[in-house]
């Protein structure tokens, strides 16, 4: 099974760069206001041009629109559609998903107990409070249950407690669904509590001096006699062996 791996992707505000992300596994990007950190998101989003090769799952995503890609995107800005109830927001991408409407709707509620905002599923988002919102934006980018989420700086805007809490929640939510993450922050605590490994991105540029390993014993293994990579490698890795139970097994597809 293959991860996401970027082969010499640029565009104007990034160098090219190579990177590999294994199944499973959860990458924190950091780096200073402007480095280029939520561009990368939005390439691999299918949001942006772009030069180089993004491939997922071992399919290359040139030319994939975005709903087609299975990657579930949450920006810094949420996007909930104001007009909707937070169930109908969830919807949206379930549209694209070949669920029956039932299916769709057990679909939507199984996610919004898990993300903890079932109570407020028929709310609009305006009359969500902060925490209430980017739940629901996170129930929304795991509707479809994609295999790789793009999360920019998903929760920059809580207070300490909530943020923890919500981490907590995340990472949980992630094993559990199997997903791999690629996660914006500009907060060392947030890469530490939510990411495996982490990368800085400065001027355009991973800065490979500054890649470092987060949860040496949760990272999934190498396969045996693979060279461990950190940016510019790319190996195969066994898939992952946290033993967290899949919570969503049943579901998956
Ligand atoms: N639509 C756009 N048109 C022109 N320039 C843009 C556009 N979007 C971003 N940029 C520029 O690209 C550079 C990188 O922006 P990007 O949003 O990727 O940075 P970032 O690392 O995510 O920053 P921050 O941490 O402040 O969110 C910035 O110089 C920004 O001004």
């Amino acid at each position: 099974m293959h991860g996401l791996q970027l082969e010499a992707v640029s565009n104007a505000v990034l160098a090219p760069l190579d990177l590999s992300l294994a199944p499973g596994e959860a990458l924190a990007i950091l780096g200073p206001s402007g480095a280029g950190k939520s561009t990368l998101l939005k390439i691999i989003a299918g949001l942006l041009p772009h030069r180089g090769r993004v491939i997922f799952a071992g399919r290359d995503l040139t030319g994939v629109p975005p709903h087609a890609r299975r990657i579930g995107y949450m920006s810094q800005d949420l996007h909930l559609f104001p007009h909707l109830s937070v169930a109908a927001n969830l919807r949206l991408p379930l549209l694209f998903s070949g669920l029956s409407r039932r299916e769709q709707t057990a679909r939507i509620h199984r996610t919004l107990d898990l993300c903890a905002i079932a109570h407020r599923a028929g709310r609009r988002p305006a009359t969500l409070s902060g925490g209430e919102r980017q739940r629901a934006a996170l129930a929304r980018t795991l509707a479809m249950r994609p295999r790789l989420i793009l999360l920019d700086e998903p929760f920059a805007t809580l207070d300490g407690a909530t943020k923890r809490g919500l981490w907590h929640e995340l990472d949980r939510l992630r094993r559990g669904l199997g997903m791999s993450a690629l996660i914006v922050t500009h907060d060392p605590e947030e890469a530490a509590a939510l990411a495996d490994r982490q990368v800085h991105l400065n001027h355009g540029q991973l800065n490979a001096a500054a890649i470092g390993t987060l949860r040496q014993a949760r990272r999934p293994q190498p396969a045996a006699g693979s060279a461990y990579y950190l940016c510019n490698l790319h190996t195969n890795y066994a898939e992952p062996q946290n033993g967290a139970p899949n919570v969503l097994n049943d579901e998956r597809r």
